[in-house]
């Protein structure tokens, strides 16, 4: 399996003057944390689409790591969107089916990776999703609710997001061609109307985003003994 991990955020909600993946939790970059958990799923091969000028830092991260996969460095773009579209032109040709995860999100584990992996075999996209626990208000540009979602059919997307390649760039070039701008690429598909799976997430499956995020992690990843 194959995967493409969009790392070439600037951390703007970090309140950080630089990536945010190199920030240390529990001693270590935030972008390590995520790497070790796909080296111990069934991952081969990895993609990491980061800006150039992290690129001696995330090099000294990899050989630290000394990582038993195949890894490449990838050019990212001025949005996650675009990062992951410059991602899908830099996959192997043999790669027929990709899973996306954020950098950010460095408490997946192997596990769900592996269950991401196994299901795309399955259908043509998925996301890792867990099921809301707050009501969820729709509000307009006033601050006034507009309406109240029924929660049962509610799910706050994760990624690993999984999908078939080729389908996958077809519709990153639709939403090229349509600007539109999305902020998860299961969104894409949603609009070529390409059905999109839901595999149950991990409430610790975290997108680190602002400091706060970063005591949870350490906290996580203390209560997991690491
Ligand atoms: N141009 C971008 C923007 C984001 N990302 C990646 O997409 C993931 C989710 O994005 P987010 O958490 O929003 O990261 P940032 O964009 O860095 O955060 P912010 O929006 O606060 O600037 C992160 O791993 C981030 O590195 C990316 O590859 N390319
Ligand atoms: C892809 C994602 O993690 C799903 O919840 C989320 O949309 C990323 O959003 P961000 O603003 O790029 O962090």
């Amino acid at each position: 399996m194959y995967l493409l991990i969009p790392a070439a955020g600037i951390g703007k909600r970090m309140g950080s003057n630089r990536n945010k993946l190199l920030l240390e939790v529990r001693s270590q970059p935030i972008i390590a944390w995520t790497l070790k958990a796909a080296a111990a799923s069934s991952i081969e091969w990895i993609g990491i689409i980061s800006q150039p000028t992290d690129w001696a830092d995330f090099k000294t991260i990899l050989a630290d790591l000394k990582l038993n996969k195949r890894v490449e460095l990838i050019v990212g773009g001025s949005t996650r969107q675009e990062s992951v579209y410059n991602g899908l032109q830099a996959l192997p040709a043999a790669a027929e089916q990709v899973l996306i995860h954020d950098g950010a999100r460095c408490l997946v584990t192997p596990d769900l990776l592996n269950s991401c992996a196994q299901a795309i075999r399955q259908c043509l996209g998925l996301i890792a999703a867990v099921p809301v626990k707050d009501t969820i208000k729709v509000v307009d540009e006033n601050g006034i609710i507009q309406s109240t979602p029924d929660r049962q059919r509610l799910w706050a997307a994760q990624t690993p997001q999984g999908f078939h390649v080729k389908l996958l760039k077809q519709c990153h070039a639709e939403g090229l061609r349509q600007g539109w701008e999305v902020t998860d690429d299961a969104a894409l598909f949603e609009r070529c109307g390409i059905e999109v799976r839901i595999i149950e997430g991990e409430e610790t499956n975290l997108k680190v985003t602002t400091p706060q995020d970063l005591a949870i992690a350490e906290f996580i990843l203390s209560s997991r003994g690491l």
